[in-house]
C-alpha cells in the first residue's frame, strides 16, 4: 500500500491572518488551538494571528526560542498535552513549522503552516527536518491540514531568503536524477508523478528568474508555489527522494561541520552546482539561475572555507547511506572533490 497525505486547503494571498478562522472551520477543527512561533515571527505575525483565532477559539501559545530541537518538540508535545490542545498553527521559518509537525505527529492533532519565509520545501511536506534527533536527515511526519500563505508576510523576510528557496528548488534538478540512478542500479522504489512535478517546480524557478530576483509580491509567488508542490511531490512520493539527493547531503554535511552554516537553501543551491557537474547536466545553468536570483555560487559568498567545502563532499556519501546517489557508495576522493569544487568555480 502506498499512503499519500497532503494538504486539504492551501491558501496563496495578501492579509490572510484574517482567514485562519474561516479555514479553521471549514476543516472541521473544534477545541483549543495553540499558537507557536519564535522570538520574531511572533511579531511579524504571530501575534496577529493569535488575535485572529481568539474572536472564535479558546487559545494558548507558546515562544520557540531553541529552533528545530527534540526540546523544543518535548515542550511543544507537552503543551498539548497538558493544555488539551485540539489544533495547532505553526507561524514561522522552517525551524519553527518543523516542530510543529513532529509535534502536532506526535501527538496526533492537526496542524496549519502559516510561513512566513519562502526559503525551505517543508512548507506543505509531510517530514520534518529535527537538529539533534540522531539523523542529521528529515523524518516522517504528517503534513499540515492546510497552508496558509501570506505574500506580504512572507515579503518580511530578508531577501536572502527567497533566494534561498530557490536554491531549496533548483536541487530537485539532481535530486531526481539521484533517484533515478538508484532506480536503475538499485531498483528503488520510482514515481514519476513526483519526479515530474518536482522537476517542473525546477523549471518554473529558473524561468522565472528575472521575476524572483526583483524581490516583489509576485516574486515571491512564484517561489511559494515551486516550495508547495515540491512539498506536494515529497507527499506523493512518501519520502524527501524528489526533492533531496547528493546535493542535500552535502549541505547536511556542511550542518554537521559548522556551527554556523549558511542557509539550507543556500548550501543545497551551492551543492546543486557540483552535483549537475558529476551528473554531467548542465551545471552552467544552475549556477547562472543562481547567480540571477542572488544567491550564492561559491564558498566565498557563502561565507565557508574552501577546505570545509571539499570535507563535505568527501563525507557526504555516509550521511544516508542507503540513499543511493552521484556519489555512490564510496563517495568522492579528496582529489575528486577538489577538482569538481574548482571547476564549477565552488573554491
Ligand atoms: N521539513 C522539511 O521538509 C524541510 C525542512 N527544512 C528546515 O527548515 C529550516 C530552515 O528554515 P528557514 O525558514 O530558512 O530558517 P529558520 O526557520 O531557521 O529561521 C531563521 C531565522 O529567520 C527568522 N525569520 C523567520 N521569518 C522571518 C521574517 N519574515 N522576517 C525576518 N526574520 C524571519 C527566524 O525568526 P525566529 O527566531 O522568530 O524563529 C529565525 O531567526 C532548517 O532547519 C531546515 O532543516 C528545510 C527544507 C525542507
Ligand atoms: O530539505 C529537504 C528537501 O528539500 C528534506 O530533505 P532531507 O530528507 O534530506 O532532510
Ligand atoms: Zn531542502
Amino acid at each position: 500500500m502506498h499512503l499519500m497525505q497532503l494538504p486539504r486547503e492551501v491558501l496563496l494571498g495578501e492579509n490572510l491572518t484574517g482567514e485562519v478562522v474561516s479555514v479553521a472551520k471549514r476543516i472541521g477543527l473544534t477545541g483549543k488551538a495553540l499558537v507557536i512561533y519564535g522570538p520574531k515571527t511572533k511579531e511579524i505575525a504571530g501575534n496577529d494571528v493569535e488575535d485572529a483565532i481568539k474572536s472564535a477559539y479558546d487559545v494558548s501559545s507558546l515562544t520557540i526560542r531553541k529552533g528545530a530541537t527534540m526540546e523544543e518538540v518535548g515542550r511543544t508535545i507537552e503543551k498539548i498535552k497538558d493544555e488539551g490542545i485540539s489544533w495547532v498553527i505553526a507561524v514561522g521559518g522552517g525551524s519553527i513549522i518543523d516542530v510543529a509537525k513532529l509535534a502536532s505527529f506526535k501527538t496526533g492533532v492537526p496542524f496549519i503552516s502559516f510561513p512566513t519565509t519562502a526559503s525551505h520545501d517543508g512548507i506543505a511536506s509531510a517530514n520534518a527536518s529535527i537538529k539533534d534527533l540522531g539523523s542529521k536527515t528529515s523524518v516522517k511526519a504528517v503534513p499540515p491540514v492546510a497552508v496558509i500563505a501570506d505574500v506580504k508576510v512572507i515579503k518580511t523576510a530578508p531577501y536572502r531568503y527567497l533566494a534561498a528557496g530557490v536554491g531549496d528548488t533548483i536541487s530537485n534538478l539532481t535530486a531526481v536524477r539521484d533517484w533515478q540512478l538508484a532506480h536503475r542500479i538499485k531498483g528503488e522504489y520510482y514515481s514519476e508523478y513526483a519526479a515530474s512535478l518536482s522537476l517542473m517546480s525546477a523549471k518554473m524557478v529558473m524561468r522565472n528568474a528575472d521575476i524572483i530576483r526583483l524581490g516583489n509580491e509576485e516574486s515571491v509567488r512564484k517561489v511559494i508555489k515551486a516550495l508547495i508542490s515540491t512539498g506536494v511531490a515529497m507527499s506523493i512520493a512518501g519520502s524527501s527522494r524528489p526533492a533531496s539527493g547528493a546535493e542535500h547531503l552535502f549541505s547536511h554535511a556542511l550542518d554537521m561541520l559548522l556551527d554556523k552554516p549558511a542557509l539550507h537553501g543556500e548550501q543545497t543551491g551551492v551543492g546543486t552546482i557540483i552535483m549537475a557537474y558529476l551528473h554531467g547536466m548542465k551545471w552552467e545553468r544552475v549556477r547562472e539561475t543562481l547567480k540571477r536570483v542572488g544567491a550564492p555560487t561559491n564558498a566565498y559568498e557563502l561565507g565557508i572555507d574552501p577546505e570545509v567545502i571539499i570535507e563535505a563532499l568527501t563525507i557526504a556519501h555516509t550521511i544516508r547511506p542507503e540513499r543511493y546517489t552521484i556519489l555512490g557508495k564510496d563517495g568522492l576522493t579528496r582529489e575528486a572533490a577538489e577538482k569538481a569544487a574548482k571547476i564549477t568555480g565552488v573554491i
